[in-house]
């Protein structure tokens, strides 16, 4: 059956400044359109690979394809500039032009293609439509608000009807309040159009709300790329669960008697599919469910509560376990005082076990 090349194939794509690797052996297939959300801290390669796929920088090793269409090609020295990958941007400081009405801002990609000028004033009146503007065309974007001026620049990126658009951190300048309505409006927008988009961000609600599949990346790598769905059910590495604040992530050791958590006599059972190998170290997931609050006296394992808040279906308890330097989360039907022991029981079946030690 014919089936449309993927919107993005990235192979092995890599870049180094100066023999400095800042982005290693990244693999990304995006189909049609799908969101990709590129997430991870600060300086882990979210923007550099964004530029590689724009065409703003050329791979040092790796190749990238776009529509099927070879775009760079390191090992070949084939490279496509951006003007001809055709590809619609919105950038975090909105890179508009001032002194230029919002119309003949949006108008701009269009002059570029060379749009007659009827078909083009049709467009630009539809791309501000969409994005709730249509009455501002003869503004200026200097007299704007921010958040108005991201509308502009969204609008100057979809008016082309790119095959792809890239948001590098679009809403990071704008007011949490704003950020959090503009988020659901983009979203909104990003599906009615079906656009084909990489999303670049370091917030994971603004992640996990536009995008299909989020890639969490992580020293120059992807350490997984899944549905948001799937990363909290099924985080692939201890990095992941961490980065995610899916609970505590602690080293385990091997025993006689199976594991144990580092610095406690606690033993844990390993659950078939997530056995961690043969090492003398690996590192599991203890997440809010797979703990319970139990009677203190003869408990194996014990934690003082550092912190108690009430969030609406419970109290949220935070506790630094006995014998470690870890702090975990459980949820207690009543407020605990900082200071107190408690005892806890461990939902073996509720562990998520991974090889080697979080990084
Ligand atoms: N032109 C350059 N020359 C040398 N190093 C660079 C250059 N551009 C980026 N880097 C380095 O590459 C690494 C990745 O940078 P990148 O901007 O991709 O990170 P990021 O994940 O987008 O971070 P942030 O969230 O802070 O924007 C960083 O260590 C950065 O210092």
């Amino acid at each position: 059956m014919f089936s449309a090349p993927p919107a993005i194939e990235a192979h092995k794509l890599s870049l180094a400044y100066s023999g400095n690797t800042v982005l290693h052996e990244v693999d990304v297939r995006l189909h049609k359109g799908k969101v990709l959300a590129l997430l991870g801290p600060s300086g882990c390669g979210k923007t550099t690979l964004l530029r590689l796929i724009a065409g703003l920088i050329a791979p040092t090793k790796g190749r990238i394809e776009l529509g099927g269409k070879v775009a760079a090609d390191a090992a070949t020295g084939q490279f496509m500039p951006p003007e001809a990958r055709g590809l619609g941007m919105v950038f975090q400081d909105y890179a508009l032009w001032p002194h230029m009405s919002v119309a003949a801002n949006v108008a701009f990609p269009l002059e570029m293609r060379g749009v007659g000028k009827a078909e083009r004033q049709r467009r630009v009146a539809k791309a501000l439509d969409m994005v709730g503007l249509s009455s501002m065309g003869l503004r200026r974007p200097s007299d704007m608000s921010g958040g108005q001026q991201q509308r502009v620049a969204i609008a100057r990126a979809i008016v082309a009807e790119p095959p792809l658009v890239l948001f590098d951190e679009p809403l990071s300048n704008l007011d949490r309040e704003l950020r959090e309505s503009m988020v659901g409006e983009l979203a909104s927008l990003v599906a009615s159009l079906g656009l084909t988009a990489v999303y670049v961000t370091h917030d994971q609600a603004e992640a996990f709300a536009l995008a299909d599949e989020v890639a969490i990346m992580h020293q120059c790598r992807i350490e997984q790329i899944a549905p948001p769905e799937e990363l909290i059910s099924a985080p692939s590495t201890a990095t992941v669960a961490g980065f995610l604040r899916l609970g505590c992530v602690a080293p385990v050791r091997r025993c006689a008697d199976g594991w144990q958590l580092d610095g406690t006599s606690v033993l844990l059972a390993a659950n078939g599919d997530h056995e961690p190998g043969d090492a003398a170290f690996a590192t599991v997931l203890l997440a809010a469910k797979a703990m319970r609050i139990g009677a203190k006296e003869g408990a194996a394992l014990k934690g003082q509560v550092l912190r108690s808040q009430f969030r609406g279906d419970g109290h949220a308890v935070t506790l630094r376990l006995h014998g470690t330097d870890l702090d975990i989360q459980v949820t207690s039907p009543q407020r605990l005082h900082p200071g107190e022991t408690i005892g806890l029981t461990i939902n073996h079946e509720e562990l998520r076990w991974f090889p080697g030690v979080a990084a």
